[in-house]
């Protein structure tokens, strides 16, 4: 079992899931959840936390434990010396110690407050019942009759469920025990009324009932599964032949981490193009699949100049117009509006446009090539603040950053344009002369961001937004398609922010924007108050009760506005200045290998210039054609 902590510590989590099972918690320092408790026979612990954007880790764990609990199979527990709620003695050298097995007794959500004014948390709790062994182990010094009793007070005929008073929430229609002291409120997870009773209260504090304290699990429901704790790979230590396909077959998940074959400690996959244990004794080029132009070049995206193709996009409402639509002999081009200042424009290419020493083709083989080589090294990196394990988080992308610094959405340090692979001034230029001759704009962009993207990897919710970023941002894909998503910032979206627990901050110049859920209403009370017919306080307190019913979810953002297929070669618009302001973006590599170099202007504001005379405008086009092709009437 010990074996199983360095999957614990470089994966980052204190919780290890294997096929949709939890199989094993790390508890780590006194961490173990705001609500969390610890005593010799109940461990009630978090075992997922959602932030505002990270629903699929929870919905996954949520999975991984509703199977656990149906099955009562047993969940190892692994201690921390940093633990200090169970007296726990090592063995000498080391600072890990398994406590033995539990069993899930009930899975529940609750809501929990950030610091002051930070964001708000849905964790999912578990409730563990410890289940043996009854002898003492050499981890367990103290005389385990605790365990002892833990396991006598079961109780025969009495499952967890029943002995607890339920009631059904009025909004999800699903029952929640009443484990709080304050009294019933929802604990499902999917609920928007989590943590809160029927008339909408969340309790202003929460701490369990002590009925709830009492374990009890029938024994017949305890299931003796073998000790499931030591994950796979580390059963199997990867042998390295010189076949290598076959000696990585065994490193599961080998973007997460890999295994080092010389001395078995596993090692984040921070590095694209190489893995280097840390032991010294080890390097080995890393494996990241070829992936062939037969692979990513698709018929349906070639078409789309003919007149019944529809671009793979899908628009909600009357949040998102369409406003132009182009077509080149390379490129199929259309713009849509969010609003005036605010526009994404997407080039879907055509054969002519991979073809070529210039192509999206050979753009797509030669970043293989370099990035491999590490020509263009690219490395995950951390993000947000490092975390008290230890551990920094890192980007799930594999980054490189070329000119200005550029710290919106990740850390990553910067090469000059002028060291930076040729590759890299070549892109640029490109995308230079695109926004000129779809936009007619006359931009240089001072700094690139290369993402690569591993299948499954994603970019989250997020805006480029960057002090002095300029308007005009362009991402250029190749390899894989990826699914681009957009959606409004949630305190525009409904007006509002809501921590959640009751507080509603009203958003200060809301803009009333297109498609937002009671706009007219919105804007009326704005017009009025500009107009001295209501007085600020009126004006809020007849805002507030426009936009009370509106229920702000968990990522913060509006629902769905515009999402499109960005196929390889193909490029991303997205201008105006209130496009970072208002929206925020995502994107998810769905198959294959994914490339997406990202432009942006930084500093020196007033750099961008829109062509206003017909007579640029028209030189413009002449400079873009190259790149864009002719222009052409849409083919039949
Ligand atoms: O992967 C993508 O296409 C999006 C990249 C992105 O949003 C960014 O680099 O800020
Ligand atoms: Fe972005």
């Amino acid at each position: 079992m010990i074996e199983t902590l360095r999957w614990f510590r470089q994966t980052q989590g204190g919780l290890y899931c294997l096929d949709m099972r939890v199989r094993g918690i790390l508890l780590v320092k006194d961490e173990f959840g705001g609500l969390g408790h610890f005593d010799d026979r109940v461990l009630i612990t978090r075992l997922a936390r959602q932030t505002n954007q990270i629903r699929s880790t929870l919905s996954s764990v949520t999975k991984a434990a509703s199977n656990t609990l149906r099955e009562q199979a047993m969940v190892g527990l692994v201690i921390s010396r940093d633990f200090q709620k169970l007296p726990v003695t090592f063995r000498d050298g080391e600072s890990y110690g398994v406590s033995g097995f539990w069993h899930l007794s009930h899975v529940f959500a609750v809501r929990s407050e950030g610091p002051k004014e930070g964001p708000v948390h849905t964790d999912l709790m578990a409730c563990l019942v410890y289940s043996g062994p009854r002898e003492t182990m050499w981890w367990n010094v103290a005389e385990d009759e605790t365990a002892t009793n833990a396991v006598q007070v079961l109780k025969e005929d009495e499952t967890f469920d029943k002995m607890f008073e339920k009631e059904e929430c009025s909004l999800c229609s699903e029952e929640s025990l009443t484990i709080f002291a304050e009294g019933w409120v929802c604990t499902n997870v999917l609920c928007s009324s989590l943590g809160r009773d029927q008339s909408g209260q969340a309790p202003k504090t929460k701490t369990y009932s002590q009925r709830f304290l009492q374990p009890w699990v029938s024994q017949e429901q305890m299931k003796k599964t073998a000790p499931p704790l030591l994950p796979d790979l580390l059963i199997q230590q990867p042998q390295l032949t010189n076949d290598r396909k076959k000696s990585f077959e065994t490193l599961r998940d080998f973007w997460r981490g890999w295994v080092c074959p010389v001395c078995a400690t596993m090692n984040r996959r921070l590095d694209y193009h190489q893995m280097v244990c840390p032991c010294g004794k080890f390097s080995a080029p890393s494996p990241v699949p070829n992936v062939t132009l037969g692979q990513v070049t698709k018929k349906e995206f070639l078409e789309l100049n003919a007149k019944d193709k529809l671009p793979p996009v899908t628009i909600s409402d009357n949040a998102v117009k369409l406003t132009e639509q182009e077509f080149t002999d390379k490129y199929a081009i259309y713009t849509w509006e969010f609003e005036e200042e605010a526009k994404v424009t997407a080039l879907f290419p055509r054969a002519a446009a991979h073809a070529g020493p210039n192509g999206n083709d050979k753009v797509f083989e030669e970043m293989q090539k370099k990035t491999r080589s590490g020509a263009i090294p690219m490395k995950r990196v951390p993000v947000g603040k490092p975390k008290s394990r230890g551990l920094d988080l890192t980007t799930r992308q594999f980054c490189a950053n070329f000119g200005r610094d550029y710290n919106a959405s990740m850390v990553v340090s910067t090469t000059p344009f002028e060291q930076a692979d040729p590759l890299v001034g070549q892109l640029v230029r490109r995308a230079e002369a695109v926004v000129l001759g779809t936009m007619g704009i006359n931009v240089s962009f001072n700094e690139a961001l290369l993402l690569a993207y591993l299948p499954d990897m994603s970019i989250r919710w997020h805006d480029d937004g960057e002090a002095d970023l300029g308007d005009t941002v362009i991402s250029h894909s190749v390899g894989g398609n990826c699914v681009m998503k957009f959606a409004m910032k949630g305190e525009y979206w409904w007006g509002k922010r809501d921590d959640g627990q009751g507080k509603v901050t009203l958003t200060p110049d809301d803009p009333h924007l297109p498609g937002c859920p009671k706009m007219q209403e919105r804007r009326a009370l704005l017009d009025k108050y500009g107009k001295g017919e209501l007085t600020k306080q009126e004006y809020e307190s007849q805002l507030r009760d426009v936009v009370r019913d509106f229920k702000v979810n968990r990522e913060n953002v509006s629902h769905l506005l515009m999402s499109v297929t960005v196929p390889h070669g193909g490029y991303i618009i997205m201008h105006g200045k209130n496009m970072q302001k208002y929206y925020k973006h995502s994107a998810e590599a769905k198959e294959l290998l994914r490339f997406v170099i990202t432009m942006r202007h930084i500093g020196d504001k007033h750099q961008e210039q829109t062509l206003t005379s017909r007579r640029a405008v028209a030189e413009a086009r002449v400079a873009a054609d190259s790149v864009l092709g002719k222009r052409k009437e849409r083919s039949d």
